[in-house]
């Protein structure tokens, strides 16, 4: 019985029927325009000690060969120093380390050279153009080495998205998610699923094509069954998580509000370390919501100032306070800021009462809104006496006048935003796209279909199609547009 199963494990795995497999192959198309050696500057831009040039292509070792003649192509994957030449003028360009990576022992799977050069501007341009002289190389478009790593399985779907938001990470949460993401976590996950799914599927089909015949250990179907429940539980609980991968790769949106003049414009500065909101005495000050993205204790924030919360007096600032209502809204975090000093004004009371403690929300703990309550101005108070309002929820003390609390407050924040974002540092991989959570939603809609069909045949074919959402997930499925529009994050040499 179980060498008619693993057979049949086996084929649904590679099988004619089955779509496409969760493997990390790339979508099997060859690179765009593949054939051509493409060559760029894979560094910074901009005078700098050391830029690194790079080619990948066929044409590779003549190139290398051309610029460093008459030696021959250094051993594999060693740095040697050359000196490099024009290879029509034989005009000398640099002392420079050349690298070969014959393929498909390369980062692109092809045969790649770098040329390690002084930075120099007018090095890399004559290396550049001595490059561009060689035949058959043109320089690369923006990802061209990524995609064809991508196209030669070098890298999956998810690892290059991974690589794309290491380039683009500004804060230490979004680099550890990055890097986890493109040492292949979340293809792993993806992996496995779909190996949950292959197994299933054999069941089911042994199912049909042995259902009548004794050799078939009973209770296949059951089996099946059972797998597809578990998946559903595992893969519920990550979409559960979904909007957290995505919050720390765009940045939470946290939004300080508060009464007229309680500093929340201070605040803001104090946060962004720099002088974006108008400070002044005068109540009414800020009347748009302004917005800043900012490194909030390691993770990514965009930071909303907004109008002071009152019955306010003109239509200008009227709006304003529409505007602020409106984003504290859409906030995965409130900062609610009170002037510790003036805790009994009717706009601070207003302000416990309908933002802090509204009627109806229960404890904190119940309340699915995020919210840290601010006193500022605590330097206002008379040192070391008692806490200005023990009744009220758990509240910071902060003076941004004197900096005093704001340990405090970017420690409460991180633990905040660890929530809100998830800690990349631990727990399992999270999805960090929209496209991600599109398929993973896909996937859980075919079991569904799976579990209420009583037809075999559409059950399996519900499983496969299931399947082959997590396929698309690290493998892309193949479609231009889907690639077209990640790799164009990329930089030029990348
Ligand atoms: N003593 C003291 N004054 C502060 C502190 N923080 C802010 N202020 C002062 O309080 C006043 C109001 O500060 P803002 O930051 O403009 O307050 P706001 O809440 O943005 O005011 P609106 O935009 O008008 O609603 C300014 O004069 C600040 O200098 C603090 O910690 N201590
Ligand atoms: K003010
Ligand atoms: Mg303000």
């Amino acid at each position: 019985m179980w060498r008619v199963l693993w057979t049949l494990v086996a084929r649904a795995a590679r099988g004619p029927r089955s779509p496409r497999s969760c493997t990390r192959q790339g979508s099997g198309a060859p690179a765009p325009g593949s054939g051509a050696t493409i060559f760029a500057l894979s560094s910074g831009q901009g005078r700098c000690g050391i830029a690194v040039i790079r080619t990948s292509g066929p044409s590779s070792g003549h190139a290398l060969r051309s610029l460093t003649a008459p030696r021959d192509l250094p051993p594999a994957r060693s740095a040697c120093l050359r000196l490099l030449s024009h290879p029509r003028s034989g005009e000398p360009l640099d002392h420079a380390l050349v690298l070969w990576f014959p393929g498909p022992q390369s980062f692109t799977g092809e045969d790649c050279a770098e040329f390690h050069v002084h930075g120099g501007p007018a090095v890399v341009s004559g290396v550049l153009q001595a490059l561009g002289s060689v035949p058959g190389l043109r320089p690369a478009e923006a990802g061209e080495f990524t995609r064809r790593a991508f196209a030669h399985g070098k890298l999956s779907l998810t690892e290059v998205e991974g690589l794309a938001d290491l380039i683009h990470a500004e804060t230490e949460a979004q680099r550890r998610q990055a890097l986890r993401q493109l040492d292949g976590e979340l293809g792993h996950l993806c992996h496995g699923w779909a190996k949950t799914l292959t197994k299933a599927l054999a069941h089911v089909e042994a199912y049909i094509d042995f259902g009548e015949d004794d050799n078939l250990e009973e209770g296949v179907l059951e089996q099946a069954d059972s797998q597809v429940r578990e998946l559903e539980l595992a893969l519920s609980a990550h979409l559960r998580d979904a909007r957290r991968g995505q919050r720390l790769r765009s940045g939470a949106h946290v939004v300080v509000a508060g009464p007229p003049n309680a500093g929340k414009s201070s605040l803001v500065n104090v946060l962004s370390r720099k002088p974006v909101s108008i400070v002044s005495p005068e109540p009414g000050t800020t009347r748009d919501v302004l917005e800043t993205p900012v490194d909030l204790a390691g993770f990514p924030a965009l930071l909303s100032d907004t109008a002071g919360l009152r019955e306010a007096v003109g239509p200008v600032e009227q709006e304003g306070v529409r505007r602020a209502r409106e984003r504290l809204e859409q906030a995965d975090l409130i900062l609610a800021v009170l002037d510790a000093s003036d805790l009994g004004s009717p706009s601070s009371c207003n302000f416990l009462d309908t933002v802090v403690a509204p009627p109806g929300a229960g404890s904190p703990s119940e309340n699915s809104r995020r919210l840290l309550l601010v006193l500022n101005k605590s330097d206002l108070l008379p040192p070391g006496g008692p806490d200005p309002r023990p009744d009220l929820p758990p509240h910071l003390l902060l003076s941004c006048l004197t900096g005093e609390g704001l340990d405090g407050l970017l420690e409460a924040l991180r633990k905040e935003l660890a929530e809100v974002c998830g800690d990349p540092s631990t727990g399992p991989p999270l999805l960090t796209r929209a496209r991600h959570q599109h398929h993973l939603q896909g996937c859980l809609d075919a079991l569904r279909h799976y579990k209420q069909t009583k037809d075999l045949a559409l059950a399996a074919e519900a499983l496969r199609l299931a399947r082959g959402h997590l396929g698309r997930i690290t493998g892309g499925g193949g479609t231009e547009e889907v690639l077209d529009i990640i790799f164009r994050d990329f930089c030029v040499g990348k």
